[in-house]
């Protein structure tokens, strides 16, 4: 049997560096992405992360490093192989979704079926009409159609769900997923901490153009946060948490308590008179990992 160790990674980043002057938007990051899974890049606006694909993509020169494709360098090839959603793509306006795909599909000797795309990515209503004329969340599925033409084994999506609202996000989800479903590898950044743990097997989360922790979701969140977040405007506190005896640091106005006793933690606070209407409880996700990591939130 196979072990983990032997599955040859599909893409093996080394000590990547892309700077522009004196700004070093990656700064020496590594990864290896085995075969199949959904890998995310996950972090705030300017992290880094869009530039990192675009790099790999060899959309940009990197400053330093190596990456491997299938453990070798990549060769003019690559660009063909690999399947990529742009955040911003200019869309020919005049032609029908079905024209829009069959013109993106002439760059290619290896195509996907017409029919398969178009149920994969839920396109088989819209086929017929103008690109002008559908909706944010329609364009973004057909962005996807686009990334996937010439039937790529490794596919780049740059912040896919941005600007959708909740059901739009979550229908393209369920795509992503059967992307993924087709033995697909998936490389997609997002400041979407939901995303992330929705979709990714593995996380490498940046910031300042480095790698500020590495692994599946839940170990990420396991490692990093214990018990439960109870995050409280300070305004509401009586008094110093401190003198509440309260284990708890700092976040903008907000104060954030990890604990692993809840029921006496909420005792403490309805003691105090403290209005529960203003606390917010939750278990420990992504974002905790984040502000726990940097004092920041991932989004403002
Ligand atoms: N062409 C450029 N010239 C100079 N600096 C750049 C250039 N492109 C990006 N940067 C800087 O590099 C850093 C990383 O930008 P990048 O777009 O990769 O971040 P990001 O994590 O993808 O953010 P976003 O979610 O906003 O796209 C930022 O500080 C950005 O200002």
């Amino acid at each position: 049997m196979e072990t983990a160790s032997a599955v040859k990674a599909v893409l093996e980043v080394r000590g990547l560096v892309k700077a522009y002057g004196d700004t070093r938007a990656v700064d020496g990051i590594s990864f290896a992405i085995p075969p199949g899974i959904c890998f995310g890049l996950l972090g705030p606006n300017g992290a880094g992360k869009t530039t990192t694909i675009e790099v790999i993509e060899d959309i940009l020169p990197l400053t330093a490093g190596e990456i491997l494709y299938r453990g070798r360098p990549r060769t003019p090839a690559f660009k063909r192989e690999i399947g990529v959603q742009f955040q911003h793509t200019t869309l020919l306006d005049f032609l029908t979704v079905r024209e829009m795909l069959a013109t993106f599909q002439a760059f290619y000797d290896i195509r996907s079926g017409i029919d398969e795309l178009s149920a994969l990515c839920r396109l088989e209503d819209i086929l017929e009409q103008y690109a002008d004329r559908i909706s944010g969340g329609q364009k973004q599925r057909m962005l996807l159609a686009l990334a996937l033409v010439n039937d790529p084994k490794l596919v780049f999506l740059d912040e896919p769900s941005t600007g959708l609202d909740p059901q739009a996000r979550r229908n393209l989800w369920d795509i992503v997923l059967d992307i993924k479903a087709r033995g697909k590898t998936v490389v997609l950044t997002t400041h979407y901490m939901e995303e992330a743990q929705h979709l990714c097997d593995e996380v490498a989360i940046m910031d300042h153009g480095r790698i500020i922790a590495q692994g599946a979701p839940d170990a990420l969140i396991r490692r990093h946060c214990r018990g439960t977040t109870v995050v409280l405007p300070r305004g509401v506190l009586p008094s110093s948490p401190d003198r509440l005896g309260l284990q708890w640091r700092a976040a903008g106005e907000n104060v954030i308590v990890e604990t692993e006793e809840i029921n006496a933690c909420l005792k403490t606070l309805m003691d105090r008179s403290v209005d529960l209407n203003d606390v917010i409880i939750h278990s420990p996700n992504l974002e905790d990992v984040f502000l726990k990591l940097t004092g920041r939130k991932l989004r403002d």
